[in-house]
């Protein structure tokens, strides 16, 4: 695979055939671009949420601080900001931490958002309407993967992702890699994230033109993906979406989670958001149904096993039951929580 195999793909028309190439796209390369249509998510709030970033990156570490990851201040769990080399998303391939910040919000509860810190505090009808589009999108992509699997109920994953019916694992992440990595870990100075499999259903990926870096994992070796891949470049740039491991598990291994990191292009800041979309909490991680994945049958065996092994799980282990305790073992295997 060559970074030029992953497609463009406009959803902006649904059918039978769109539905196709996403499904092709994600059980072969685990990535796809989508176009972005200008409307499902405002160019605008792209850009907006980008200064919004950049500016509570730029605030005093302290105040940053007392929004710590997983703090009863910050909401809790998987909620607020992880400090520099903070978080090791490869803990066997970094010494010290990915050198890089981030800053966690859940969905609102409610509609209200968790406790934020100045300025994102300033800016929450922003930061929810983001959210809110980018749910919108994933709500599509997962409606056209189960007409693609031929699922007899059309609804069934978007139900089951359905925000207003309880919680579950979704986070909207916004990342700072800072110009220069730690002096301590030489070794590995050209690691900026570490590699690693996202952990729910799909992940959209905003980043800024110029800011390269990101990488797939392939039986030929690492593979750049490009910020933009159309020519000539679009005036919003296609919408980078990864399948995550909970997917991969429910669809028996038929759709791929793909290992990829972050490495240094120049050593110039980046700074990158991406939205984790997961499952309701209490959805049970039952192989889906329908025509495509009975006929898949077993055949995803290799790729489940790569998954369990990143996660640590011997043969033999008790199956998963729920999103949320799928969820739960990663978090375990990357803050030992
Ligand atoms: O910053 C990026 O481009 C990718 C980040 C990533 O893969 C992640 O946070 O899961
Ligand atoms: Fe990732």
């Amino acid at each position: 695979m060559s970074t030029s195999d992953i497609p463009i793909i406009d959803i902006s028309n649904p059918s039978k055939d769109v539905a196709k190439q996403v499904l092709d796209a994600a059980s072969t390369h685990g990535f796809l671009f989508i176009k972005n249509d200008g409307v499902t998510i405002s160019p605008k709030d792209i850009d907006d949420m980008f200064n919004l970033s950049k500016e509570f990156f730029a605030s005093p570490k302290e105040q940053k601080a007392e929004y710590a990851i997983h703090s009863p201040k910050a909401g809790g769990i998987n909620r607020g900001w992880v400090s520099m080399q903070g978080e090791a998303l490869d803990p066997e391939g970094t010494k010290h931490g990915d050198p890089k910040e981030a800053f966690n919000i859940g969905p609102p509860t409610n509609n209200t958002l968790q406790p934020l810190p100045h300025p994102l505090s300033s800016h929450k009808d922003l930061i929810s309407r983001f959210q809110t589009s980018c749910h919108t999108l994933c709500t599509s992509l997962l409606s056209l993967l189960s007409t693609a699997l031929a699922i007899p109920d059309a609804s069934y994953f978007s139900s089951r992702h359905d925000q207003s019916l309880g919680p579950s694992g979704t986070i909207f992440r916004m990342l700072y890699y800072p110009e220069s990595a730690s002096p301590q870990d030489n070794e590995k100075t050209s690691v900026r994230a570490g590699a690693h499999s996202d952990y729910g259903s799909l992940t959209l990926l905003f980043r800024l033109p110029g800011q390269a870096g990101l990488e797939l994992q392939t039986p030929k070796g690492w593979i750049p993906v490009p910020v933009d891949p159309s020519s000539p470049p679009s005036a919003a740039p296609p919408i980078l979406v990864n399948i995550g491991d909970l997917l991969c598990y429910w669809t028996a291994g038929l759709l791929k989670s793909t290992v990829h990191r972050v490495t240094f292009s120049g050593g110039e800041e980046r700074y990158s958001m991406a939205y984790f979309c997961h499952p309701l909490d209490d959805v049970k991680l039952e192989t889906v149904p329908g025509r495509v994945m009975q006929e898949f049958g077993d055949r995803g065996s290799e790729e489940l096993g790569r998954q369990r092994e990143r996660l640590g799980l011997a043969g033999g282990e008790e199956e998963l039951i729920t999103a949320r305790e799928h969820l739960e073992r990663r978090l375990k295997v990357t803050y030992g929580l």
